[in-house]
């Protein structure tokens, strides 16, 4: 082979070589593309130009594009990750450029002046930033540049460090400038290209320090020292340069920076020019260092480091060789996307099938609300999923929103032990009923005028009864149990009922959670809003239905208890106690919600308060904890009682108990109640006395209202003891653990298939899926493509 043959064999294979360069680089780029559009994570080798703003980062861009882009003297510098992917196109005598779509793989028309690709950067920058209010974001612009004077190379901008925010800038974007660099970065397929002004000194730099916590010992990180011209006049003499060349001791051994230095005049001149400008830069600096500098510098050891043109080649050789290294990974792992894709495409289809196949939207509809019907029982039998700090409510809460406002008839506020935490399911249930159970006690018996007490009395005076008084009272508490009791216990109902239709939100929360931490077991039914609606319907229907049979039971038990025949049982019924101290209780659910688990200045508040309104005390607690007494005067009559009235009460002092009425009468009045009546059968006026109204005047009177109060709290006893609250249990709470699923399965599914499907009438989630199947379509499309040209590029390696 003679020279003339060798020397165009060379060349043939130079055009060979640069050509499967250029071919590989295409399939990187389009695959660049894909990732970005679709937000695949592929490991494609890519250079990333970080460093203190206004280091020349997009300076440096612009030289290796070979054209001016960032014309208008942009302020706010760089603001998003600018993509720039420059494709060597022979053909291209004039830069074409194309930003890609924001929200797509494609690209859009080509932009021919440099004036509207500085425009489109900073229109897109400001939209997207006015959208977030930050300073800066980490969505990146791409732009294709395909160009007869660019090499293949595809650089990422970033925003450059700052130490402290602009004027009218939030204060966390320094912080947020470097988190973004720092993750645009990280991945270990990334070239770091770190610049840094060739003013500062190394041993005072700012961000190195940043770029060794990511790469710490500098093996995919290439130095460049910007603006040398800046340095170049500061140089005397050889020792001297070669020194400040090899940055010893700070970079490593294995480190060698670039030393670039760049056109400064700004003035808008042709891409030519500019080229050529470069070009004398580069000359200039090495004109400086040998003439200039005395004994000039260690060619040998530094040429291949100094200027621009230089870094360019290096830049170019460093990424051809990582695309060759990269390939056959990069291979492997579109092999692996598109079988995935491919495999998510075909689940896609099995689900928009399945929107039209009864059998399988009732399994799934069935397994849904057997799933948020466990959910419903699990928040009863206890549970703190989610989170009840956010998803509970305090007793105030739940008055508010549920509407209902304080107990009627009850004067006091009623502040239940746990009052102020926020609960839900089962625990605010018991609350409920203990805050219930607080305002019942806290009801008095309402005073009766004396046409009521005279008209009842005397008509059994008439009859000849020698019980006037005892059934005068009786028939008074009576109806004042009735008149006062009936609405409190509808209350109550409500309230319960409130607290369990809360429920289903949080079943729904719990079901959501439960579907995305594991494989959906329970069916996909996100979007079929009218199923939703439907079951939410149900669950409602049953909990109100529950509350309404609720009221009636306990209407019926306050019935019985306010009837004249059951007077006989709770006389009987109600333990007792001997003297003047209190009944005793034995309730065991009294006694967990005694248990206050508020913080403590709550817990002293409640018990304060409750000290303060002893009608907040039911029985149970006041056998426990403290002696019951009201106050009325700032006295603790209940106190004063215990201590003042005689074992055998004399029926001269009325007036001990005139002004008393409720619980404090009800065990005073417990001793005297047999003494009262005697006293009325001893003859004389029944009604009023002897007729002197100032001496025993009003006694039988008094009489016959402490023995009315005394009942009234024997019925209201015997009802919140022994009937309402078990009562309100095993309405609400056992229906919904046993009964809920049935219910809502009768009314959901128990109808024809056309019935059930008009719950599936859903054009909104069948759009949903045919979008989302558009777009993985899309996706394996495009991935495919980038595999077969990443096969053939393979080939060829
Ligand atoms: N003297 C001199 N000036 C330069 C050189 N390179 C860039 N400059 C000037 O430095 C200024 C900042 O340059 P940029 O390229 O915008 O810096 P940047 O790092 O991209 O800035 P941010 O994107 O805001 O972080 C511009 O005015 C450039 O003209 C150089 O080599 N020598």
């Amino acid at each position: 082979m003679d020279r003339k043959e060798e020397a165009s064999n060379s060349k043939r294979q130079r055009k060979n070589d640069s050509g499967e360069y250029r071919k590989r680089y295409e399939a990187y780029s389009r695959l660049q593309a894909a990732a970005v559009a679709f937000g695949e994570k592929l490991a494609i080798p890519e250079i990333v130009a970080v460093g203190g703003q206004s280091d020349g980062k997009s300076s440096l861009l612009e030289a290796l594009l070979g054209f001016r882009f960032n014309v208008r003297e942009v302020e706010m510098g760089t603001r998003r990750p600018l993509i720039l992917q420059m494709l060597h196109d022979p053909l291209a005598p004039d830069p074409v450029c194309r930003f890609q779509d924001e929200h797509s793989d494609q690209y859009g028309p080509p932009l021919l002046s440099p004036s509207s690709i500085s425009d489109t950067i900073k229109s897109r920058t400001q939209s997207i930033l006015s959208h977030t209010g930050a300073a800066v974001s980490s969505k990146p612009i791409v732009i294709r540049a395909e160009y007869a004077h660019c090499p293949n190379l595809t650089i990422i901008d970033t925003p450059g460090f700052v130490l402290k925010p602009k004027k009218g800038e939030p204060e966390n974007t320094p912080d947020q400038i470097l988190s973004m660099v720092k993750s645009l970065a990280a991945p270990p397929h990334r070239i770091l290209l770190f610049l840094q002004q060739s003013s500062v000194e190394w041993c005072s730099s700012l961000w190195l320090d940043s770029i060794r916590q990511i790469d710490p010992t500098f093996k995919r990180t290439f130095i460049v020292v910007s603006k040398f011209d800046n340095r170049l006049k500061e140089f005397s003499d050889r020792s001297e340069v070669d020194r400040y060349l090899s940055a010893a001791g700070y970079l490593g051994d294995n480190t060698r920076p670039f030393f670039v230095a760049l056109p400064k005049d700004r003035t808008l001149v042709s891409n030519d020019e500019f080229r050529n400008q470069i070009s004398q830069v580069d000359a200039e600096v090495i004109r400086c260092l040998r003439d200039n500098v005395k004994g000039g510098f260690d060619e040998e050891k530094y040429m291949p480091f100094i200027g621009f043109s230089r870094l360019k080649d290096y830049l170019e050789s460093q990424l051809q060789k990582r695309y060759k290294e990269a390939a056959p990974a990069t291979l492997s792992l579109l092999e692996q996307r598109c079988s995935e894709v491919s495999a998510e495409l075909a689940k896609m289809d099995s689900r928009i099938q399945a929107t039209s196949d009864v059998a399988h939207l009732r399994k799934s509809a069935m397994l849904h609300t057997a799933c948020i019907c466990n959910h419903v029982g699990a928040l009863i039998d206890g549970a703190a999923d989610p989170a009840p700090e956010q998803w509970g409510k305090t007793t105030d809460e739940e008055r508010l929103e549920s509407c209902l406002g304080g107990w009627p008839g009850v004067a006091v506020h009623i502040k239940p032990p746990n009052g102020t935490l926020r609960l839900y399911g089962g625990a605010a249930f018991e609350r409920v009923i203990h805050e219930f159970r607080c305002a019942a006690y806290s009801i008095e018996c309402p005073p009766v005028s004396r046409e009521k007490v005279a008209n009842i009395l005397l008509a059994h005076a008439g009859r000849g009864g020698n019980r006037g008084v005892t059934e005068a009272a009786a028939e008074i508490a009576r109806a004042s149990a009735r008149s006062w009791l009936s609405p409190l216990l509808d209350s109550a109902c409500d309230r319960l009922a409130f607290v369990l239709l809360n429920l289903f939100e949080l079943a729904l929360k719990r079901s959501r959670r439960q579907n995305s931490d594991f494989e959906p077991k329970t069916g996909d039914m996100d979007g079929y809003v009218g199923f939703h609606a439907a079951l939410r319907h149900s669950y409602n229907s049953f909990i109100k239905n529950l509350a309404k049979q609720c009221k009636q039971l306990i209407q019926h038990h306050l019935d019985s208890a306010t009837s004249p025949y059951y007077q006989v049982c709770y006389e009987n019924d109600l333990p007792r106690s001997s003297g003047i101290s209190s009944i005793q209780w034995n309730h065991p659910s009294y006694g967990s919600l005694s248990l206050d688990l508020s913080d403590g200045g709550s817990a002293s508040a409640c018990r304060n308060e409750i000290l303060r309104d002893q009608e907040n005390i039911p029985p149970g607690k006041v056998g426990q904890e403290t002696t019951p007494g009201k106050v009325i005067d700032g006295k603790d009559v209940l106190r004063e009682c215990q201590i003042t009235i005689p074992e055998t009460p004399s029926p001269d002092q009325p007036c001990l108990v005139k002004k008393e009425t409720g619980n404090c009468i009800e065990i005073g009045a417990r001793k005297c109640h047999p003494r009262i009546v005697g006293k009325s059968q001893n003859g004389g006026n029944i009604l009023f006395g002897e007729g002197n109204n100032n001496s025993r005047a009003g006694s039988a009177y008094s009489e016959i209202c402490s023995s009315a109060a005394q009942h009234f709290s024997r019925i209201r006893e015997v009802l919140v003891e022994k009937s309402v609250t078990s009562a309100l249990n095993s309405g609400f709470l056992t229906p919904c653990r046993e009964r809920l699923v049935l219910a809502l399965g009768l009314d959901l599914f128990a109808v024809t298939d056309e019935k059930f499907m008009d719950m599936f009438v859903a054009p909104g989630a069948i759009d949903e899926l045919e979008n989302e199947r558009q777009s993985l379509q899309k996706r394996q499309k495009i991935l495919h493509s980038c595999l077969n040209e990443f096969k053939s590029v393979a080939l060829k390696l």
